[in-house]
């Protein structure tokens, strides 16, 4: 090799989180992961390669004797520090305007989600204000969130429409998340998310058929015509939104249209979404609060992936999802910020943190849910979520002498993360 973007040496400790190509951790897979430690005055390197992906990993001493003439673009001193994927992040809403703190005080004082949604706030507020919003408008907030997301740490993230419940803003929003796609340095695995809410002035069936015969066609010219790429296709099936006949039609069409599932269910009431999505083979599930026996087994059953959310159980003070369970059946468990109006956290460290003290996850299962089981998530496993031989060069390092103190400092990420790397570019730097 002749030349390279990145090597990394000298670090007290690297967690690879996988070591033999794993697509996903389970059970017992996710209580301990791949790593390799600092070996008396012996560090860890890594390399990428000038495409971007990791190509060795190891200690100073072997990776200097096979790259000891190699010129890096980049070279970091990583003494004392630990390396770890770049987070990944598997269900955000961030593309919005207009905020809902009064709402916060709301739900302090007392009010359900729910009780919130029915008196005209919650999504529907923020429809109003998304769609009067410009597309760059919507472009500045939305690039102020990605790039706190990757101070925090983010290299990926799945971010969805569905603040405009029509197909003119809805467009408007995908388009607002292509540009970040082509502009940003973050990875985006765009979701479809039609199907947020019933609007104002709808029924669930008028909304079902909208979404059907009027937004998808238009979202399948726009991706025909090169203008947007979408990946997923999302629906909030729960009760008084879109029940299980309606979220089964969206999530077939989505299909038809060429998207993975990838939807919200299980949420505030058992729906009993989590045998649905194992039906149709969904990519993803999020939420599950409410899930049942029988729904953790059809997960198990089919791999699609669990995508629970500490920070909306916290602030809606609701029962956490049974993430024990599901772990120890064998469903493959990923983490998400759900950043959104509701639950305004873009940190990934927070939301492992919050999943290990609520959710009773270790601090393992935490990062493996952060970091693979997010990248299966979103289909991306193949390439994402572990520092592994020909996997991308997305990187986080840490002034810490071992990776847990991400996750133990609460809210010290601001403190701790001193790079972020994305295909072996440093995006982010606190020196
Ligand atoms: N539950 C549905 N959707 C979001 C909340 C969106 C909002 O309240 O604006 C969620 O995942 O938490
Ligand atoms: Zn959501």
């Amino acid at each position: 090799m002749s030349g390279g973007k990145l090597l990394v040496r000298g670090a007290r400790q690297a967690v690879l989180v996988c070591r033999a190509g794993e697509r996903a951790l389970r059970g017992e897979d996710m209580k301990t992961l791949a790593s390799l430690e600092q070996d008396g005055d012996n560090g860890v390197s890594l390399v990428v390669g000038s495409n971007g992906l990791i190509e060795a990993v190891g200690h100073d001493a072997d990776i200097q004797e096979k790259y000891g003439s190699t010129k890096f673009d980049r070279v970091i001193d990583a003494a004392g520090m630990s390396v770890l994927p770049g987070l990944i992040d598997g269900h955000t809403h961030p593309v919005w305007a207009g905020d809902r703190v009064h709402e916060f005080a709301m739900k302090l004082a007392g009010a359900t989600y729910m009780e919130v949604h029915k008196a005209g706030g919650g999504i529907n507020f923020t429809v109003e204000h998304t769609r009067s919003a410009s597309e760059d408008e919507l472009y500045t907030l939305f690039r102020d969130r990605l790039l706190r997301m990757v101070r925090a740490g983010t290299t990926l993230v799945e971010c969805k429409s569905g603040y405009g419940l029509e197909v003119d803003t809805e467009m408007k929003m995908l388009k607002v998340i292509q540009r970040a796609k082509r502009e940003l340095p973050i990875e985006i695995s765009s979701t479809f998310c039609g199907a947020h809410s019933v609007p104002r002035g709808s029924t669930m069936e008028q909304a079902t058929d909208d979404v059907i015969n009027v937004q998808l066609p238009r979202l399948r010219d726009l991706v025909k015509s090169g203008d947007l790429e979408v990946d997923n296709i999302d629906v909030f099936c729960e009760k008084g939104v879109f029940d299980v006949e309606s979220t089964r039609r969206i999530l077939q069409a989505g299909v038809d249209a060429g998207l993975a599932i990838n939807f919200h269910g299980d949420e505030l009431h058992p729906m009993n979404s989590a045998e649905l999505g194992a039906e149709l083979k969904a990519r993803a599930i999020s939420h599950l609060e409410e899930i049942s026996d029988a729904g953790i087994k059809a997960m198990a059953d089919s791999g699609s992936v669990a995508v629970i959310l500490p920070t909306t159980a916290y602030i809606l003070r609701l029962t956490p999802p049974p993430a024990r369970k599901m772990i120890d059946s064998g469903v493959v468990v990923a983490l998400g910020s759900d950043f959104n109006p509701n639950a305004f956290c873009l940190s990934m460290p927070m939301t492992m943190h919050l999943a290990c003290v609520n959710f009773r996850m270790s601090m393992n299962e935490a990062l493996a849910a952060a970091t693979i089981n997010a990248a299966a998530s979103v289909g991306r496993a193949e390439t994402h979520g572990s520092l592994e031989v020909g996997k991308v060069g997305d990187l986080v390092i840490i002034d810490a002498p071992r990776w847990e103190h991400l996750i133990y400092q609460l809210a010290g990420h601001d403190h701790l993360i001193k790079y972020v790397v994305k295909k072996g570019e440093v995006i982010h730097s606190a020196t």
